[in-house]
């Protein structure tokens, strides 16, 4: 057996404790499986007197995670705190620059700072690794660095987000209101900090960064990312996705297209039979398409403590092994820029929703300004029939344009009788 490998943690809330957890009730198969045992000799979080539900007496305290980055008797240093700015990126700037090896599971700091602390992490010759930051529990971060990284891959999308998988298949069983089931996501350690990101689909954002990063060997371009999340979803929706033979879905896709790599995130439509609609509550779902592989579907638990502190102990494993690869599948100076395509280029089918005054002639109008932007209807239904009153119309497009889609939706939604901004989830066949 070699010599302990020692990990400082900095932060323990939901993923912290999780992972202390398994350390302790794995560690005899850790170290059977690494050739040496991995030991917490330092933790650090902001309340040192808190009753945790883990046994951290013997790791020496720190209230200033930076300090223990630089300083604590530690191999690895392991950030489970959170946030793209402030201390969880000082503390890892801290811990590369002094040559210690950082695990993550962070995707805020990397979607945003990625791309200059993986070149720290380089100059210092250690490894910044984040499996728990992409989808969880699921091997995702090894599996397109290591286990695909012979393919050309042309297209990754999934569901990267626990919380709004949980929300929308909640609200589908249930019928329960949005507020209230991300409350109970929040309860159960799913949800971020600040749950907009979560809801807003930005934290699928940065986990879409990181993957298409890995997946084109582009530089982290979450600026590129083009991202809407859940909140216009609604009951009425969603009832209409089930009847239209579809499910609604948070996606992130980043793809190859003819004008550049695209990279969206927003809530789909996909066929109920399909492999992505199957996937509910907190799981996640990653698909790759590769030149030689085909399509690789990865499904698990996207949130939560055991999930993630699986895939951070894994990562710990990792460096304890001695494996290891570069941050974004290459090193910092082989990634190459690409050009982005804009979600106006996406070529795709829609579903619209309208809140309409039930009068004769609003059809005719619609129907005017889809012809003028060039898109083809698929169908149309008014649901219900009301004089003078508000009523749904619902349409689903042909596959078009979307810059064409948009032009046709800002037009209808000018219209008078139409009261609400129209509602738009795009279709997809995956
Ligand atoms: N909860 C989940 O399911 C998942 C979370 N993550 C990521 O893991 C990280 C941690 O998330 P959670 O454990 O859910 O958060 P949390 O809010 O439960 O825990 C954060 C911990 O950081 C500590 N902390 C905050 N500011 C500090 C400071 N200035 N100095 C020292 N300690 C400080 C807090 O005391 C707490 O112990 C985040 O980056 C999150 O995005 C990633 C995958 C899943
Ligand atoms: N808030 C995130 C946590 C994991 O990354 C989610 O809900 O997926
Ligand atoms: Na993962």
């Amino acid at each position: 057996m070699g010599a302990p490998l020692r990990i400082a943690i900095a932060g323990l809330g939901t993923v912290g404790v999780g992972t202390v957890q398994l350390l302790q009730e794995h560690a005899q198969t850790i170290a059977m499986r690494c050739g040496r045992p991995v030991e917490v000799t330092a933790v650090s979080a902001r309340d040192r007197c808190k009753n945790r539900g883990c046994d951290v007496s013997g790791a020496v305290w720190y209230d200033d995670p930076v300090a223990m980055a630089r300083e604590a008797e530690a191999d690895v240093i392991v950030e489970l705190i959170g946030g793209s700015d402030g201390v969880a990126r000082d503390m890892v700037a801290a811990a590369l620059k002094a040559g210690r090896d950082v695990v993550t599971a962070n995707k805020a700091l990397l979607a945003i700072h990625g791309t200059e602390l993986a070149r720290a992490a380089e100059a210092s010759n250690v490894h910044l690794t984040y499996e728990a930051a992409v989808a969880g529990g699921i091997p995702i971060v090894k599996a397109l660095r290591e286990g695909l990284g012979g393919n050309h891959i042309r297209r990754v999308y999934g569901i990267l987000n626990g919380t709004c998988n949980y929300i929308l298949t909640t609200m589908e069983d249930t019928g329960r209101d949005f507020d209230d089931v991300l409350e109970e996501a929040q309860e159960l350690g799913y949800a971020e900090a600040d749950p907009s990101f979560d809801v807003d689909g930005i934290d699928t954002g940065h986990k879409l960064a990181l993957l298409t990063s890995m997946a084109f060997g582009c530089p982290v371009d979450f600026e590129a990312v083009s991202m809407e999340g859940i909140r216009h979803v609604t009951a009425m929706d969603i009832q209409h996705a089930d009847e239209l033979g579809y499910r609604i879905k948070l996606l992130g896709v980043a793809e190859e297209t003819e004008h550049g790599i695209l990279q969206r995130v927003h809530p789909c439509m996909v066929p109920k039979n399909g492999p992505i609609a199957s996937v509910e509550g907190v799981f996640n779902a990653v698909v790759v398409e590769g030149d030689f592989v085909g399509r690789s579907k990865l499904e698990g638990r996207g949130a939560g403590a055991g999930p993630t502190a699986s895939a951070v102990v894994a990562d710990i494993m990792d460096l304890a092994a001695k494996r290891g690869a570069p941050t974004f599948g290459v090193p910092v100076d082989g990634l190459v820029e690409r050009p982005t395509a804009t979600i106006d280029t996406h070529v795709g089918a829609y579903y619209v929703r309208l809140m309409v005054l039930d009068r004769p002639g609003v059809f005719a109008e619609i129907a005017a300004a889809l012809r003028d932007a060039q898109v083809s209807m698929e169908s149309i239904l008014q649901r219900g029939h009301d004089p003078g009153a508000v009523v749904t119309v619902v349409m689903t497009l042909h596959s078009t344009v979307e810059a064409a889609t948009t032009r046709a939706l800002e037009r209808i939604g000018g219209i008078d009788a139409v009261v609400e901004p129209p509602c738009m989830i795009r279709i997809e066949d995956l």
